[in-house]
């Protein structure tokens, strides 16, 4: 779905993205983790064509971007790291806004965006998108970013800074996303997510490649690793229970995954969740020391 070869961008004399080969295939979520300045947000504004690379090549859907980047940009969906809306427009105006300018008649663009808020759990059709909570918006702009149904999307750190349940909700989503076969490449910086959704996993350090491997690969390789789940709850639960915290832990995501949803559904309140001996965090700390 996406190919790039040898890519490097260089601002002025510093070199962000240093010859960068990887792939993502069609149907998977790609997960690109790395510190702060690694080169992340520069790699997926290469990958939508919103910047050039200095040299080498970015192939979207088998078109050369420098060369067909309008036309495969209508099966692109973009989420920025930041992304303001217009805040005195509310929720509904916003979107069918973007649908006028993606040229959907008036009764689809409705019919979608129903569904996209529907799904993404946001009643607040009419409020201005100004007056949310930074989830909602976030979720806003999730929504935007998937208004013309692209087959392939490419978010920069789409839960981040965002309270652990919402966050938790939209890479959840992205799962979603991914089932119904949409191809999807997204920037994190937090591990468990990665673990969580991701099926391949790309390490950048210093604008370069360090690693890229399949999760189960990262899994295979590096062994057992606990999450740890506190949480509290007035309803009597049948789980640990230490300094009125409920806790639970695992090795196994989807348990994990699965007991965010029910504290979320149930409205309980997440007090922490933390890793031992992380797989994917061990690797990514020992990469980043080095
Ligand atoms: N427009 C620009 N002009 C000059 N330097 C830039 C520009 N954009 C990015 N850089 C530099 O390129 C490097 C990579 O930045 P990039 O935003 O791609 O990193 P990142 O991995 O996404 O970081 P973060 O996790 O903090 O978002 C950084 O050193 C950054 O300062």
């Amino acid at each position: 779905m996406i190919k790039l070869t040898g890519v490097t961008k260089s601002y002025k004399d510093f070199e962000a993205v240093k010859d960068l080969s990887l792939e993502v295939r069609d149907g998977e979520i790609l997960g690109i983790i790395g510190h702060n300045g690694a080169g992340k947000s520069t790699t997926l504004k290469m990958m939508v064509g919103l910047i050039s690379p200095t040299s080498g090549t970015v192939e979207v859907m088998g078109r050369d971007m420098a060369r067909d980047g309008t036309y495969v940009k209508r099966f692109l969906g973009y989420l920025p790291e930041e992304s303001p809306l217009y805040e005195n427009m509310t929720v509904n105006e916003y979107l069918r806004f973007f649908s006028e300018l993606y040229d959907m008649p008036p009764a689809k663009a409705k019919e979608r965006i129903d569904l996209l808020l529907d799904s993404l759990k946001l009643p607040e059709r009419n409020k201005l998108t100004g007056e949310l909570s930074k989830g909602m918006k976030r979720k806003v702009a999730i929504a935007r970013a998937l208004l013309h149904d692209p087959k392939l999307l490419v978010l920069d750190e789409p839960s981040s800074g965002l309270d652990p349940l919402t966050s938790f909700f939209i890479v959840d989503y992205m799962r979603r996303l991914r089932n119904e076969g949409k191809t999807i490449v997204l920037s994190a910086h937090n591990l468990f997510h990665v673990e969580y959704v991701c099926d391949r996993v790309a390490i950048m350090k210093n604008g370069r490649l360090v690693v890229c491997d399949t999760m189960e690969n990262i899994r295979k390789d590096l062994g057992k690793r606990e999450y740890e789940v506190k949480f509290m709850s007035d309803q009597r639960l049948d789980y640990d229970k230490k300094d009125g915290n409920y806790i639970y832990r695992t090795a196994d995501v989807g348990e994990i995954a699965s007991l965010l949803r029910n504290i979320s559904e149930n409205n309980w309140a997440l007090v922490d969740m933390s890793m031992k001996e992380s797989a994917l965090e061990d690797i990514y700390v020992k990469l980043m020391a080095e």
